[in-house]
């Protein structure tokens, strides 16, 4: 199956925190790309990537960077598919050098920006799932399903307290 999410970080050393949105698509059986593309190290790359993407049956782009995060922005400045920007947790400032570099987007070119870390790429999975659900009931019934569960697991907990 083609590929509907493009699934895009600014390293292999964020695969760590990048497999965590993978995991979600996994999950709900979307068809999804996943690679390495650097606004810094591969910026001709980056470029075709977003000008192809949507002619390529993309519809929803993962941007997961850290540090200077320009990848998610730059991305965004040349496509206008949803862009989500994951920022990674940085060694040097713990992410918060990647949050704010994704989220102070200036007005005219949004990136959905989701948490710092593994908890965001999570996020991030399931905010690409709920866009293609607009147009997708089996994947509304998916993700519908998942949020019962998720209510009756924390219901459940409950009972832990003691
Ligand atoms: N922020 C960016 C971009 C970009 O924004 O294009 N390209 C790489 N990087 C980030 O550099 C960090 C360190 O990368 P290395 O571990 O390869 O040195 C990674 O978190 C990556 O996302």
């Amino acid at each position: 199956m083609n590929p509907k999410i493009g699934v895009i970080m600014g390293s292999s050393s964020d695969w760590e925190t990048m497999k965590h949105a993978c995991d979600i698509l996994d999950e709900l059986a979307i068809p999804y790309e996943k690679r390495v593309v650097s606004a810094h190290r591969t910026p001709d790359l980056m470029f075709e990537y977003a000008e192809r993407a949507r002619e390529r049956g993309i519809e929803v782009i993962i941007a997961g960077a850290g540090g200077a995060a320009h990848l998610p922005g730059m991305v965004a400045a040349k496509t206008t598919l949803p862009v989500i920007g994951v920022p990674v947790q940085s060694r040097a400032l713990n992410g918060l050098d990647s949050l704010l570099s994704i989220v102070q987007m200036p007005g005219g070119v949004p990136v959905a920006t989701v948490a710092i870390g593994k908890a965001g790429a999570t996020n991030a999975g399931l905010l690409a799932a709920q866009i293609l659900s607009t147009t997708d009931k089996d994947i509304t019934e998916k993700l519908e399903a998942r949020r019962l569960e998720m209510k009756a697991k924390a219901m459940e907990s409950t009972g832990d307290l003691q």
